[in-house]
């Protein structure tokens, strides 16, 4: 099957040349091909260039693109997409006066969480969660990190990961699955930290490793949270199944977390609203890469990642929605690259870049996605007519997608 998008105003995010991600300066260029075409042959993309040197090649089928704007769907690299139910009445706690912090030590935040998922049928969660899946896909997300998280117990944590592999098996969309059995200690385990991490060691692992259900290992590394020895203890246990590390690290308080992360090689560490001097020394000339989460500072009001100051001294940064029921209802990557723009000052070739490259880098899926080259899948975003792709950003809350092709197909 050949589909040939011709007359594209902007094609963006062109690498002729493969690359893993962009650091510092570099994220600020976007290279784009003005009045282009591109051909799709099944699933990948196999040529484009300007309209003048368009070949005659006979196609399944044509989308004229004129006006439109053209580019890589979006790589959200951390998201909690299955879970039961939802949390809307810490939403109004907060509005009145509580913080996540308190809402948390009443027994709500995760805990909450896990108590509805673990009261869930599989089919019922797998039910709620592709729903949200379907949701993010027409918003344009082409590639997606799931988390287990809300199980804490290793039939709840097996149930949620059983229904990330359905995801997989059921959608075109690319998923890679991280295990999070080191969200937050359960109850039963709040004075005896030691023990949770057994069971996670040795119980969960094993039986995650035998049906070959996660990509990734993830801890919450915070104050309250895992400290960073136990942190240690889970990122070396993944490594044994070959599973690196992604971290929840810095959300809160910054408490050296990052230098553990990168000590033991970790794929990327995720949050990051409160990063030290010390902290961006430790990222540069490593292969970590930092992921911000606007999405959840907006909707918790907690400080955004200091992206500029990350920029400035080298380091990539990639962007992702943390789409999950207490600190980020949302998985729009529309809203996350506006809110990067408007309140991190970051540009919008920046946050391209962050959303797209950087995040299937952030996946371990840049050989595969998140650019405009040859041989890379055939997941684009076609925009409605836009004066250019700086109408993303700006025009914030307005959908300005017209249609998402994944592996080739218009879905
Ligand atoms: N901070 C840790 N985990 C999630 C939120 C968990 C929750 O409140 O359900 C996050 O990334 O924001
Ligand atoms: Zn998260």
């Amino acid at each position: 099957m050949r589909t040939l998008i011709t007359n594209i105003k902007e094609l963006i995010q062109v690498r002729e040349t493969p690359i893993a991600k962009v650091s510092g300066t570099e994220m600020a260029l976007l290279p784009k091909i003005e009045n282009a075409y591109l051909l799709i042959e099944d699933n990948l993309i196999a040529e484009f260039g300007k309209m003048e040197n368009l070949p005659e090649i006979s196609v399944d089928k044509t989308i004229d693109a004129t006006g439109k704007v053209v580019l890589p769907t979006w790589c959200d690299s951390h998201t909690h997409i299955v879970y039961a139910g939802n949390r809307v009445q810490e939403f109004v706690d907060r509005i009145n006066g509580l913080s996540y912090e308190e809402i948390a030590n009443r027994g709500g935040g995760i805990l909450n969480s896990a108590k509805k998922l673990n009261e869930t049928s599989e089919e019922e969660i797998y039910n709620q969660s592709k729903l949200r899946l379907e949701e993010v896909m027409q918003q344009g997300t082409g590639a997606v990190e799931i988390k287990s998280g809300y199980g804490l117990t290793v039939e709840g944590e097996l149930k949620m990961l059983r229904v990330i592999k359905k995801l997989k098996e059921n959608y075109p969309v690319a998923i890679k699955a991280t295990f999070l059995g080191a969200h937050a200690f359960p109850t039963e385990f709040k004075e005896n930290h030691s023990g949770y991490i057994d069971v996670i060691i040795n119980e969960m692992l094993p039986k995650i490793a035998e049906e070959n259900l996660a990509d990734y290992i993830d801890a919450f590394l915070e104050t309250g949270y895992f400290s960073i020895e136990e942190t240690e203890r889970i990122m070396e246990a993944g490594k044994k199944y070959g599973l690196t590390a992604k971290i929840h690290v810095n959300q809160f308080t910054a408490i050296n977390g990052i230098e553990a992360c990168v000590k033991h090689n970790a794929l990327s560490v995720d949050h990051l609203e409160i990063v030290t001097d010390e902290d961006i020394e430790i990222l540069k000339n490593s292969q970590t890469i930092p992921v911000a989460l606007p999405s959840c500072s907006y909707f918790i009001s907690i400080p955004y990642t200091p992206a500029r100051k990350m920029l400035n001294a080298g380091l990539p940064l990639a962007l992702a929605s943390d789409f999950n029921p207490g600190t980020t209802p949302s998985g729009n990557m529309n809203f996350v690259i506006a809110t990067a723009c408007i309140k991190m000052k970051m540009t919008p070739e920046e946050v391209i870049n962050a959303a797209t490259i950087n995040g299937a880098y952030a996946m371990g899926i840049s050989e595969t996605h998140g650019s405009i080259t040859k041989g890379k899948r055939a997941n684009l975003i076609i925009t409605k007519p836009i004066t250019s792709y700086y109408q993303l950003p700006y025009a914030f809350g307005t959908n300005l997608i017209d249609e998402v092709i994944i592996e080739g197909k218009v879905i």
